[in-house]
């Protein structure tokens, strides 16, 4: 193997190259693979490899995306190709600051409705505008991954990347504007940003239908046919539309893996949040499935009570881990009429505590099983929010809107 790409390869890609290899320069014609058959077992190959982008090795970075002969990215189908000036306009010199993530900070802007042409603020369609720090060694390669995976994957939960820019070192991703941002400052009683008319709209119907779409677009990365897990979950990362759609923020997408293999656990070097990492990721680093339904469990439990995991944990007072953290959550969980937010206090009306609690502590309870065989699947996850919402309409008129 060539030295210089050695160690970039795990053991089971290493096997897929040269079994490939193999049957392409077989002797016997019949025996060679269809160009149709080696595309697919291409395209698993990079499944393979890509915790290796996620640990900071550049081995099938722009595969997905198409290359001039120089290497610089050039035309992107379906996306937008911003020059800088563009979005300094639309942005009145990145002037509203919507956050600050780890990769960059994130601007409010204004592009035409369909040509998506620089606009001033309140005309045409608003934006979000992702500007990357150029000094971090990560940058590149994580507004990439962000590229490709928007690309390759789609979904109404899926935040709506619509256009890039690459000029310099100014690294630039243009996504479309979720209006009532993120959940994790509208739900948590210490948010000093939490706005009251906001914290009134997010009602139990409301943050079920969040709940429900969530689960939907984890099954849709859990079923892919290159799965996804999405090792980084959490409240922060929901992010709600004009009317409290749910949608998953691909920021930070270095910290999603693609897997081909269902039983293929790999390790991922950046460690999820404490407060949502499962115990087998926090005491082997495995991450899998299962570790995205322990973090949905969490998410459920923080939407439910209002109260940060981290709190409910006293991760505050001593940043570490105790092995019986699924306890304490589960307590929280069997005690929801005592944990309630209290902003959902009359959203629950004649027998529906008594009867919904329950049930609700139950899903919580199975998803941060100790055990990860014990948990549900997000799939299932679906299935019992469905039936919830079903039951809320039908035994106490309580509907989740549209
Ligand atoms: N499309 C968007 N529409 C509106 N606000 C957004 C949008 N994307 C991000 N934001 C705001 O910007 C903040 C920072 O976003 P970003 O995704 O960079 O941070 P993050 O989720 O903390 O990521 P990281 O894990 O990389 O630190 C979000 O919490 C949200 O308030």
């Amino acid at each position: 193997m060539d030295a210089d790409i050695e160690g970039q390869y795990t053991d089971r890609a290493a096997i897929k190259v040269s079994t490939l290899a193999r049957k392409c320069t077989s002797r016997h014609p019949k025996s060679r693979p269809a160009a149709k058959q080696v595309v697919e077992e291409l395209e698993q190959l990079l499944a393979l490899s890509t915790p290796h982008i996620a640990s900071g090795n550049s081995l099938v970075l722009g595969l997905w995306t198409s290359k001039n002969s120089t290497g610089a990215l050039s035309l992107i189908p379906n996306l937008k190709e911003f020059i800088l000036t563009d979005l300094e306009r639309a942005t009145s010199n990145f002037e509203e600051e919507l956050g600050n993530g780890r990769s960059g900070k994130v601007y409010k802007g204004w592009v035409h409705k369909t040509t998506y042409a620089s606009s001033t603020p309140d005309i045409g369609l608003p934006i979000a505008v992702k500007r990357f720090i150029p000094e971090r060694a990560q940058g590149n390669i994580e507004w990439q991954m962000e590229i490709d995976l928007s690309r390759v994957y789609s979904h109404p939960n899926f935040v709506r990347l619509l256009g890039y820019c690459s000029e310099g070192q100014e690294r630039l991703l243009v996504y479309e504007y979720m209006h009532n941002r993120d959940l994790d400052s509208h739900i948590f009683k210490s948010s000093s940003r939490a706005k009251k008319n906001v914290r009134e709209s997010l009602r139990w119907e409301v943050r079920l239908k969040i709940l429900i779409g969530i689960a939907r677009l984890l099954a849709f990365f859990h079923t892919a046919k290159q799965i996804v897990i999405c090792h980084d979950f959490k409240t922060s990362r929901i992010l709600l539309d004009g009317n409290f759609n749910a949608k998953l923020s691909p920021h930070g997408l270095a910290r999603l893996t693609v897997l081909s293999d269902r039983d293929l656990n790999v390790t991922a070097r950046t460690a999820p949040a404490l407060s949502y990492a499962a115990p087998e990721n926090v005491n082997s680093g495995v991450i899998s499935l299962e570790t995205d339904v322990y973090a949905f469990g969490v998410v459920f439990l923080e939407i439910m009570t209002g109260i940060r995991a981290y709190e409910m944990l006293h991760l505050e007072e001593s940043n570490t881990y105790y092995n019986d953290k699924e306890k304490c959550l589960v307590d929280y969980a069997i005690s929801l009429d005592t944990y309630l937010d209290p902003w959902l206090e009359d959203s629950f009306p004649g027998g529906a505590r008594s009867q919904l609690f329950p049930f609700i502590a139950s899903l919580i309870t199975e998803c941060v099983d100790s055990s990860p065989s014990k948990r549900p699947s997000m799939l299932q996850l679906v299935e019992s929010l469905e039936l919830l919402a079903v039951s809320c309409e039908q035994n106490f008129k309580i509907s989740l809107q549209e």
